[in-house]
């Protein structure tokens, strides 16, 4: 039995970092550039980088509606920091007609944590991931600054949510690809796996 097909929006970013914690959970990782890739994989991740630049080179590959489209489809999607603020619906410290794609009922702010402590890392429990606490490492990371009723907390630090889930959409501020612990991507794989697209 071969795993799910999840694409890496590949723009931007760790994405071989990303392929690596995928295939370690037996799904198949593929890029995504292109609107026909998109249209063929059962989940996808976006991975951190810089949500400016990445909102602004979907535009320029003509992704950023059929992403929007397929978020509403209900296409499984795992956004992580960079990838975080675009699932959200509004950013705050954001650049003004910063391109979202939005989906995930809650509130970002972006660099959230302040240049004092640009990046750091810290052990969280995380709801839904067993065994010891997740290693997170946070790089320039926003935070949830609000989020809907519908949004489920995994996480957070000190009051602010760092990882969140909303039926098919997963979103950390921290990097999971760079610890070399899949288990949020094995989280992931789950989400899909559930959500009926999974092969
Ligand atoms: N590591 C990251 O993805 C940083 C995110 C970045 N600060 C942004 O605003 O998009």
């Amino acid at each position: 039995m071969s795993g799910p097909r999840i694409g890496i929006l590949a723009l931007q970013g760790d994405v071989r970092e990303h392929a690596r914690a995928l295939s370690a959970v037996g799904a198949r990782p593929v890029e995504v550039r292109r609107a026909a890739e998109l249209a063929a994989v059962d989940g996808l991740v976006l991975p951190g980088g810089e949500s400016t630049t990445i909102g602004r080179l979907l535009r320029v590959f003509e992704l950023l509606e059929p992403l929007r489209a397929a978020v509403v489809a209900g296409l499984p999607v795992f956004g992580s920091c960079a990838g975080m603020i675009l699932l959200a619906r509004d950013v705050v410290d954001g650049r003004p007609d910063q391109p979202l794609i939005g989906g995930l009922d809650m509130v970002v702010r972006r660099n959230a944590f302040g240049r004092q402590v640009d990046s750091f890392e810290v052990d969280l429990d995380v709801d839904g991931v067993e065994g010891p606490p997740v290693h997170a490492v946070f790089i320039r990371a926003p935070w949830v600054e609000k989020a809907g009723d519908t949004v489920e907390v995994l996480a957070r630090v000190a009051e602010a949510p760092v990882a969140v889930r909303q039926g098919p959409l997963l979103a950390t501020a921290f990097h999971p690809e760079l610890t070399g612990d899949s288990r949020m991507h094995r989280l992931f794989v789950d989400i899909v796996r559930s959500s009926g697209s999974g092969r």
